[in-house]
């Protein structure tokens, strides 16, 4: 039964839960200001984004978007310039120098798109597995942790060779398994399959969706690529350092897939009409909306008269 109108009234007085609430990324109005020789170019306008615990999430976005910001303040890197970016409940504005070593060690796994930068070439892929738990003072129990992942993965094959003796999908199936090493909570990718044939980035993609499904670590997938985006349950759309789009899969009953695109309306209720919506019925400058006891109806201002 659809709500009535005084539903939506007491709906609306209820008292809201704090932005993200228990999210388990959480970027409330966040600004990212690059100064370069006295200019100034503003790469994050104010996003807003929530991504739950265990999610599977693809970011798409032109070129210049902000994307890569984005991750880069995720991943401990960068410091954004204001708002809030919380991981796994930790503060990365205000996080200790010693902190976000730690968060970069133990609770983050990065993967960039390129596979060189993700290995040491002079290493096995089992020596490179191995390589973070060392460093975070890992124990004896390394190897099986790393031939682990390597199976896990499906490159288990690969335990004994070094980076010129994969191909280049191997590689970032190692290079995923490197970035679980020390049971992250979240795992960021960077164009993972940038630089791979449609068919061996489907492999990694698939060893992404394994990682995510397997151990629970929420994934977080940068991409211009809109092919791979298809893959995810839900694929959030950046303009201009903001989200502006979201994609929706989800099963019907006859096991049918089925992608829906929604605007994002952020906390003071502002929503960006798409652009061939609003050309296909002359809106320009104002709209008329009206509340509905399910929906809201927008429609284009009334035609001004022209007589005297
Ligand atoms: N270090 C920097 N100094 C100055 N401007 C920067 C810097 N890094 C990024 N920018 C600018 O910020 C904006 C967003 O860049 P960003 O790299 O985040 O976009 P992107 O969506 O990842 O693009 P691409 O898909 O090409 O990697 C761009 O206008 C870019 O030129």
């Amino acid at each position: 039964m659809n709500p009535t109108l005084s539903d939506l009234e007491a709906k609306a007085t209820r008292k809201k839960a704090a932005f993200g609430g228990d999210a388990h990324i959480v970027c409330d109005n966040l600004v990212r200001i690059y100064k370069t020789e006295g200019v100034e170019v503003v790469a994050l306008q104010g996003l807003d984004l929530l991504i739950d615990k265990g999610e599977l999430v693809a970011i798409v976005g032109a070129s210049g978007s902000g994307k890569s910001t984005l991750l880069n303040v995720l991943s401990g890197l960068d410091v954004p310039t204001a708002g809030v970016a919380r991981v796994a409940g930790m503060d990365l504005l205000s996080m200790s120098a010693r902190d976000r070593l730690r968060y970069r060690r133990s609770i983050v796994g990065f993967i960039w798109q390129q596979t060189a930068r993700n290995l040491l070439p002079y290493l096995t892929a089992r020596e490179n597995v191995e390589l973070p738990m060392k460093l975070a003072g890992g124990g004896r129990a390394r190897r099986r942790r790393a031939d682990e992942l390597l199976e896990l993965l499906g490159v288990a094959s690969c335990a004994d060779r070094r980076t010129p003796e994969m191909s280049g999908g191997q590689q970032q199936r190692v290079a995923i398994a490197v970035a679980l090493a020390n049971s992250p909570q979240v795992v960021l990718a960077d164009e993972p399959t940038g630089e791979l044939d449609s068919e061996t980035s489907e492999q990694v993609f698939d060893a992404l969706r394994t990682a995510n499904r397997e151990l629970g670590v929420t994934v977080v997938i940068v991409t211009h690529d809109p092919l791979v985006a298809e893959q995810v349950d839900r694929t959030v759309g950046i303009r201009d350092g903001r989200t502006s789009s979201e994609t929706l899969r989800r099963e019907d009953a006859e096991g049918r897939i089925i992608a829906e695109e929604y605007a994002v309306l952020d906390r003071v209720g502002r929503l960006q009409l798409p652009r061939d919506f609003m050309n296909a019925l002359d809106m320009e400058r104002r709209v008329r909306l009206e509340l509905e006891s399910d929906h809201i109806g927008v429609w284009p201002a009334r035609e001004e008269s022209t007589d005297d």
